[in-house]
């Protein structure tokens, strides 16, 4: 649905605010206020509710909008699902947009309001404690909810804050209850007192440690803004990059494709107005709304793939095995296979060469997506293990030429793609995570064949669990080699210059390369 939202929320001081994909904030449910249609933009296309002037309803909140917009509640509804049940906005929103029967405009909307709210948490909370009589854990959790969504509406859309006040309070009646309609539009009243920018002035004001300014400004946990200051440092990049890089965290990502070498081509989506990808070989860009309708996608032969994960695949693909590639067709393992989108790029890329893809995961259903994503290749092509991966280094050891691992991790390179786990992630996640991270890479380390390779990616930049768990693995044993992942990556992508690498192991950024921020280390089995 990403691909239909626009982006916004908060970001740096000065960047320009951004915002496509955005409709009329008048609603379904009810007028804006005055009866003026709210929400339009004028006709220059700026919206109206930046600067001069603020127009409100002189209607009492009782008096105004009772019912919710149904965009606005699907927003609700996945926020509070998010906050109470733990789920997935990425899940439960296209569910809660069909339940609607949200059109395309309003699916768009909605999920703008909902991603945006979500990234937005950290700043948003921080402005709403400043308009808030009392501590902010103190309301309601199902308020403090439908006031994030006013929020993200009044600071971050192109909502004319009229319309947004309006149709939030009238969300938070129909919802919540008269009472806290009332305290909705107090509250939301005072929020526009200023726009994004002298909000962000307000609450970082006398604030002297860069970390916590950031961390506002850009709306992320502090241990997250340093973990990838540090990254960027480690990466050999200037750390002045942290605010393009927190900024790119709270854009909505475009959508990538991939057409499976051999089975393929992007020309139909390319005529759908898809844009050549500037990265990866067969790839695109895609903004043109609803993918499942290019041609390819319910045949899984075009996928839906960030372009980093596909380089990552293709370059351990890449690698010259110099002696090794013999006449036998070669073995490869995917470790950690589900939901299976690096295993269909590589069983694609090897197919011309009868190689041999096994797939590995632990968990069933992850399993079956596996098995669905491998499908259009041949059967006798593949094989999908139900299995822990940890295993298999001791049952097929030195078994294969090329082994991906591809770790499960905190994800601190995708939390543009996720725009709830920057507040559910803890640095104890890092900890929890190590010693399985380990015992992968171990494993893989064991199943692969003398003068095979094995890749070791994440999509996280954080130094526990890339290089620490790369050095610590290697520190025990003899008989491999590192090789130089960024000159890798450099082989297999369009222009050859991607300056992803800095020593042995590569890096690829969001705010640099457009990609997740995915890790790659190569390294090869020498004896
Ligand atoms: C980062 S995801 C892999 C994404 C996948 N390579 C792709 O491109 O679609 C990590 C996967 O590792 C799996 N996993 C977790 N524990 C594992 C284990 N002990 N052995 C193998 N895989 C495991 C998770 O279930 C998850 O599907």
């Amino acid at each position: 649905m990403s691909e239909t939202a626009g982006t916004g929320g908060p970001r740096g001081r000065g960047t320009p605010r951004q915002g496509k994909g955005q409709r009329s904030g008048g609603a379904a449910g009810g007028q804006g206020a005055g009866g003026q249609g709210a929400g339009r933009r004028n006709e220059q296309g700026r919206e109206r509710n930046r600067g001069g002037e603020r127009q409100f309803s002189q209607a009492a909140p009782s008096q105004r909008t009772r019912r919710a917009d149904p965009a606005r509640l699907v927003a609700f509804e996945v926020l509070r699902a998010v906050a109470a049940e733990d789920a997935y906005a990425n899940l439960v929103l296209p569910t809660s947009i069909r339940r609607h029967r949200l059109d395309r405009r309003d699916a768009g909307f909605a999920t703008e309001l909902t991603y945006g709210a979500l990234r937005g948490q950290g700043t948003y909370d921080a402005v709403l404690a400043r308009c808030v009589d009392r501590p902010l854990d103190q309301l309601d959790p199902a308020i403090l909810d439908a006031l994030r969504i006013g929020v993200h509406q009044i600071l971050a859309m192109r909502v004319p804050a009229h319309a947004a006040l309006d149709q939030t309070v009238g969300l938070v009646r129909a919802v919540i209850g008269a009472g806290p309609s009332s305290l909705a539009n107090a509250v939301l009243r005072k929020v526009t007192a200023r726009d994004l920018d002298g909000w962000i002035a307000e609450i970082t004001d006398g604030l002297t440690d860069g970390t916590a300014i950031a961390a506002l400004t850009h709306s992320h946990p502090e241990w997250i803004v340093r973990a990838l200051r540090q990254a960027l440092v480690a990466h050999g990049r200037d750390v002045g990059e942290i605010d393009a890089l927190l900024a790119a965290d709270n854009a909505a990502p475009m959508v990538h494709l991939v057409a499976l070498p051999g089975l393929a081509t992007l020309d139909d989506a390319l005529a759908e107005g898809a844009e050549p990808g500037r990265l990866a070989p067969d790839s695109a860009y895609y903004a043109g709304g609803d993918v499942s309708r290019l041609p390819g996608i319910s045949t899984g032969t075009v996928r839906v793939q960030d372009s980093g994960s596909q380089l990552v695949a293709r370059a351990l693909a890449g690698v010259d095995l110099g002696e090794r590639g013999g006449t036998e067709p070669e073995r490869w393992l995917d470790l950690c296979a589900g939901p299976g989108g690096k295993s269909a790029l590589l069983a694609a890329i090897g197919q011309d060469t009868g190689v041999h893809l096994t797939a590995v995961e632990p968990v069933p259903h992850r399993a079956q997506l596996v098995r669905q994503a491998l499908r259009p290749l041949p059967e006798q092509s593949w094989t999908v293990q139900v299995a822990d991966g940890r295993g298999v280094g001791k049952d097929q050891p030195e078994s294969f030429d090329r082994v991906l691992v591809d770790a499960p991790c905190t994800g601190l390179g995708a939390l543009r793609r996720r725009p709830e786990s920057r507040w559910r992630r803890t640095p104890s996640d890092l900890v929890s995570l190590a010693p399985l991270q380990r015992e992968l890479l171990a494993s893989a380390l064991d199943a692969v064949a003398p003068g095979g390779v094995v890749a070791y990616v994440t999509c996280s930049p954080h130094h526990a669990e890339t290089d620490a768990v790369v050095d610590d693995c290697l520190r025990k044993r003899s008989g491999f080699e590192r090789l130089d992942a960024g000159l890798a990556l450099d082989a297999v992508s369009i222009g050859g210059a991607l300056g992803a690498g800095h020593g042995p192991t590569a890096q690829l950024w969001p705010h640099v390369h457009g990609t997740d921020a995915m890790y790659l280390a190569l390294i090869r089995k020498t004896t």
